[in-house]
């Protein structure tokens, strides 16, 4: 092994999450433990690999796994997505005592950050400033080398792992890029010369607060938000009364202004940079048509953005639809390295649906136990099973926080706040909370069923371990979901044995399952059951579908599945499946 080497290796026969987590072996100092075997322990603060040795059963997975796909209908999408943009479609924690999980300057792992200080490059004083103030000094991988060619003026696709500054990536060139343009001063109603949409209302938020870090000492310049969520007047008025030549959008609102708002489109003719934060979702179908339509309305003559931290080749394929044909691609993910982070060990369990609140529980407990400062967000399959995990989980007496598109927009703000401000907090949360969401210090990510794609399943992972600190992620999975594993089979993710949880305690989940309210169950099932539908691997055996339905619903403790609504069983194409209930 070189001697740079983290001594993180998953032994084979031995990666077993249950004896990770519980285990009390002394780690020496400067070492931290491995996630998947507590006798490995690593160098603490040396940037290395985790490929696990045993994850050999993973890699072994056909072909056919790895090609497959999963994809939602808008059926699903809309149905549990009311008024949104993103689609909710319906170890011993790490022994991190030793462990400086890393400051601003760089965590754990500082390779994010390259040797270029900002004060070194091409920026405005007015920019450098305001960067200064931020308290970023060097710049990351990604905003090096973006910056000279969007400078240039030329259209970037950019690729960079989650959580190493692509915000800043795209906003800071972006803003030089405007602050040569003449700008008149209190003027009320200026075009928009800057237009960043992103999928959720959480990330728009984010990104309207990066943009106002740098826009500090910019005077001339302001910037606002369309998400939806709020009336529509309500932010019309507030555009009227705060002048913005930069607009922040999700893409279902930036259409309704569009279409409803006087004097919006005349606004948008202004538009010299369009940016897509988290490109390839945006351009993959549930989006798609709205951005069309965006687009037709925003001149050719401009200079286009795409950044994410995945762009599957389909994406680049179709990326003709928002840039020129001379776009530059960067990819800041070097050859032969892996989509997730080095420091943040991935593992999966596989267990019978009726055993995941146990195991949730069992882990949980765990972490907090030996986290003091713990921060988890657990992701679900859609915002009515988000709902459920969060109320069986509080009933446990967990510190639980819920968030999904079912929750009004400012319950959806308040608890967003909180959870970037805090630790000791659990979050349970649908795919709102997947992409770009930029919480500091999670320390595990929890992923209960499988999640859309594999693009979506870095993502989630990818809200811990940022800025170069540590963490874990778990993906919890029935027997019947492993063919996802095909699909991540080239990232550093191993098994982990199913902990096994005595008697007690699978007494005190069921009583707490007992006492969730039978609404959320039936709003669960029926979710749960529109997500699956829409898988085109579970989908397609209705029998078979109906039949892992009736175990989701046996372990939410229904002895009989919920009845459906007749029109929503035919929407989803399951009306007269046998097995399935109406009402
Ligand atoms: N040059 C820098 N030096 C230090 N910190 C930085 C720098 N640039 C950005 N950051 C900080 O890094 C964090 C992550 O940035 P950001 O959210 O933009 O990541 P991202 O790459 O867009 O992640 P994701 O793929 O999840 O969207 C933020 O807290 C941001 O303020």
């Amino acid at each position: 092994m070189a001697s740079g080497d983290l001594l993180l290796r998953a032994h084979a026969g031995a990666p077993v999450l249950a004896r990770a987590f519980p285990c009390r072996v002394r780690v020496p100092a400067g070492r931290r433990r491995c996630l998947v075997c507590p006798l490995a322990t690593a160098r603490v603060g040396v940037a290395g690999r985790a490929r696990p040795g045993g994850a050999a059963p993973v890699q072994k997975r056909r072909r056919r796994d790895a090609e497959e796909r999963l994809s939602f209908s808008r059926v699903v999408t809309r149905r549990d997505a009311v008024d949104e943009d993103e689609e909710d479609v319906e170890g011993q924690a790490p022994q991190l005592g030793a462990v400086t999980s890393g400051g601003d300057s760089g965590g754990v792992d500082g390779s994010y950050l390259s040797d270029t200080r900002f004060d070194q490059c091409a920026i405005s004083p007015l920019s450098l400033k305001a960067v200064k103030d931020a308290g970023y000094e060097r710049m990351t991988e990604v905003q090096e080398a973006t910056l000279p060619i969007i400078l240039q003026g030329k259209d970037v696709l950019a690729k960079a792992k989650t959580g190493t500054g692509k915000t800043v990536g795209f906003l800071l060139p972006a803003i030089e890029v405007l602050s040569t343009l003449p700008h008149q001063r209190n003027q009320l109603r200026p075009p928009i010369n800057l237009l960043v949409i992103t999928p959720t209302r959480e990330l728009a938020n984010q990104v309207a607060v990066e943009a106002r870090k740098l826009l500090k000492y910019h005077r001339s310049l302001g910037v606002q938000v369309v998400i939806g969520g709020t009336r529509l007047t309500q932010e019309q008025r507030s555009m009227q009364a705060n002048p913005c030549q930069i607009l922040v959008a999700t893409p279902g609102r930036l259409k309704d202004h569009l279409e409803n708002t006087p004097g919006f489109s005349t606004r948008l003719k202004g538009v010299k940079v369009l940016v897509l934060d988290e490109a390839d979702r945006l351009l993959d179908m549930g989006f798609r048509r709205d951005i069309e339509k965006i687009i037709s309305s925003i001149p050719r003559e401009r200079q286009t953005l795409l950044f994410s931290a995945t762009v599957p080749e389909e994406v680049r394929q179709i990326s003709h639809v928002a840039m020129k044909k001379d776009y530059r691609f960067i990819n800041t993910v070097k050859e032969g390295d892996e989509e997730t982070h080095s420091q943040v060990s991935q593992v999966y369990m596989i267990a019978p649906l009726d055993q995941h609140f146990s195991i949730l529980y069992d882990v949980l407990k765990k972490h907090v136990a030996e986290d003091a400062d713990y921060k988890v967000i657990i992701f679900c399959t859609t915002a009515m099973v988000t709902k459920l995990v969060a109320e069986v989980l509080s009933q446990l007496k967990l510190n639980i926080r819920e968030i999904h598109s079912r929750k009004s927009q400012s319950a959806r703000t308040k608890v967003s706040d909180e959870f970037r401000k805090s630790k000791g907090l659990i979050l349970v949360s649908s795919d709102v909370s997947a992409r770009g969401v930029d919480y500091p210090d999670v320390t595990l990510v929890i992923q209960v069923g499988i999640p859309a794609d594999r693009e979506q399943y870095i993502h989630r992972l990818g809200r811990t371990g940022r800025k170069g600190k540590e963490g874990q992620g778990l993906l919890l999975l029935a027997p019947w979901e492993k063919y996802f594993l095909g699909t991540v089979k080239n990232l550093s993710i191993s098994e982990a044995a199913v902990p096994s949880v005595d008697s007690s305690v699978e007494t005190e989940v069921k009583n707490a399952v007992r006492k969730v309210e039978m609404k959320s169950k039936e709003c669960a099932y029926q979710a749960w059951l529109g997500y699956y539908n829409s898988n085109k691997t579970i989908g397609r055996d209705k029998s078979r579908l109906v039949h892992l339905a009736e175990e989701f619903s046996q372990s939410m403790g229904l002895a009989v599945p919920p009845a459906i609504p007749r029109n929503i069983l035919r929407k989803m194409g399951l009306n007269n499946v046998p097995g399935l209930r109406s009402s």
